[in-house]
């Protein structure tokens, strides 16, 4: 069959011609091995599948990193999620994305060992990102989402703890477990996203990195969502800690309003026919961007205002990102192996980091920003690539002493905040499910309305006394939601009913009527890429 024969209407690729297109040579399926194959090192990460552990490989002597895949119930099967994953990444192969290399199908995904992963690595006291670093990870982050959608990707989970790095300065995007094939048309120079051509679930992206058009429940979305993602781990990289971290939704669009400015019928065309915008009354603003990011100065306010765009059609896509003014400006972005080298910086070396942190100093005000451990030499961006260039530093260093709101300070200084939990994985695209938590909890912070946005998708967790990044979940945390979500289903039924499952809560379903629904959408999991 020729792929023309099995186009979409409107002329996309299917799914399966798109798979046939792009299948990669058999040698680079390696194929299965055992777990007795590698020496397990230590802990890295805690996931939405399990946990993740570092390993050397007994024969070639490799670091890797193996993903536990943890079957929740083994009656549902191996989980959509891990099956959409190991999908993706064997049919991936690019230099700015996480490749996959062996597997053992039940129980782990084997993938190489990165080094650090950009939330450990901003959390880690040492570390400090110059403005040529930050312009090196952002360049290689769209080169890396502009690969994925040129070949029909949605990430869907766009966010700092998922972006891997090593010490080569190599940054790669990792965690396909929210990712689908994007029936759309890919992305065109000057066109930021277009338009969607089909819906999908807008129970996706970790709150902290959803944009607003998906908290207002657009299902028609498009490669816009993941541009959003980039707008805010562009902003955490600068600020050094989330810059968007609601409490629930309706908290989370009022940050974005107090941001981005309000919407209007200009700046983001058509919102108030979105599902999940009816109630909302929010006080009318035109946005503090400008002034809460003035320190870094005009090109980067300029990409996060193109990035962080209410209107999703208006978005700058990854092609146009890449050709922004910032990039072409002093200081220059770094090349990768100019980057400085750090201690692994991962998920769980957050309690080391919490520990230092207390036992250190006050850093000197300002004083420590700009640079890494191994001050490498400055780099420029000429035209269409890198180009080193030696010479002061001056460039590459944010402003000492200054005051802004989002003032640069020491990382064991920053207060990143109570955490509101991440979400367990949509392991399918319910168009009109919710992705389980509590729901009904009043928005913190004030709110824009007092309906449906006011649910809140996930159950935020106040343990003081280790603060967490709220961007992750624990094992003990996924327990305890499980009990509350038990606890909370006949409550919250008559709210939104069908609209609250995720995978976990459905197999845990006693009811004949989530029995029901559960094998309707086990019928809809059959073919995993059209959802
Ligand atoms: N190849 C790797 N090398 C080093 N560390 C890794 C690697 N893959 C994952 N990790 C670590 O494990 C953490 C969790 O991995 P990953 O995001 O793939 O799992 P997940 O179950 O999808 O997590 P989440 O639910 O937080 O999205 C990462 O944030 C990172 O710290």
């Amino acid at each position: 069959m020729s792929i023309l024969d099995s186009r979409e209407p409107g002329g996309a690729p299917s799914p399966r011609s798109f798979a046939i297109a792009h299948q990669r040579p058999r040698n680079s399926f390696v194929g299965c091995s055992r777990i007795t194959d590698y020496e397990v090192l230590g802990k890295l990460g805690e996931g939405t599948f399990g946990e993740v552990h570092r390993a050397r490989s007994k024969k070639t002597g490799a670091l890797v990193a193996l993903k536990k895949i943890i079957m929740h119930n083994e009656k549902d099967g191996f989980p959509i999620t891990a099956l959409r994953e190991i999908k993706l990444l064997k049919l991936l192969s690019h230099i700015n994305v996480l490749p996959d290399k062996r597997k053992k199908p039940i129980m782990y995904m084997v993938t190489p060992y990165m080094d650090h992963d950009l939330s450990g690595l901003l959390d880690n006291p040492s570390v400090h990102f110059t403005e040529p670093q930050i312009k090196c990870y952002m360049l290689q982050l769209l080169e890396g989402l502009k690969y994925l959608h040129e070949n029909h990707i949605l990430h869907r989970d766009m966010k700092a703890a998922n972006l891997l790095i090593n010490n080569k300065g190599i940054l790669q995007i990792a965690d396909f477990g929210l990712a689908r094939h994007y029936e759309g048309e890919v992305p065109k120079a000057g066109r930021g996203g277009g338009e969607g051509r089909r819906d999908y679930t807008s129970l996706v992206v970790t709150r902290w990195y959803r944009p607003p058009e998906l908290l207002m429940h657009l299902k028609r979305y498009t490669t816009a969502i993941d541009m959003w993602g980039v707008g805010c781990v562009f902003g955490e990289m600068l600020v050094g800690k989330p810059i968007l971290a609601g409490e629930s939704d309706g908290h989370q669009l009022e940050l974005i309003f107090e941001l981005c400015g309000t919407p209007t019928d200009e700046n983001m065309p058509g919102w108030r026919t979105l599902p999940n915008a009816e109630a909302l009354q929010p006080r009318p603003r035109t946005g503090n961007l400008s002034h809460r990011f003035r320190e870094y100065g005009s090109g980067a306010v300029s990409l996060l205002r193109e990035l962080l765009k209410l209107d999703w059609r208006g978005r700058v896509n990854a092609i146009d990102a890449l050709q922004h003014p910032y990039f072409r400006t002093a200081p220059y972005p770094a090349k990768p192996h100019e980057l400085p080298s750090f201690e692994e910086s991962h998920e769980l070396d957050r309690r080391k980091f919490h520990d230092r942190r207390a036992a250190l100093p006050p850093a000197p005000k300002g004083g420590t920003v700009g640079r890494g451990p191994h001050d490498g030499p400055n780099a420029s961006f000429s035209g269409d690539g890198y180009s080193s260039r030696n010479g002061a530093n001056g460039a590459g260093r944010y402003p000492r002493n200054s005051r802004g709101p989002e003032e640069r300070v020491p990382a064991w200084h920053r207060d990143r905040g109570l955490p509101p939990r991440p979400p367990p994985p949509a392991d399918g695209d319910h168009p009109d499910g919710y992705r389980d938590g509590r729901g009904g909890r009043p928005p913190r912070g004030g709110g824009v309305g007092a309906n449906r946005q006011d649910i809140d998708t996930y159950i935020p967790s106040y343990d003081r006394d280790a603060p967490r990044r709220d961007d992750r979940r624990r094992w003990d945390d996924r327990d305890r939601d499980r009990d509350d979500r038990r606890h909370d289903w006949d409550r919250r039924r008559g709210d939104y009913d069908d609209r609250a499952r995720t995978s976990r809560t459905r197999s845990r379903s006693r009811s004949p009527v989530r029995d029901r629904d559960r094998d309707r959408e086990r019928d809809r999991d059959r073919d995993m890429y059209r959802r």
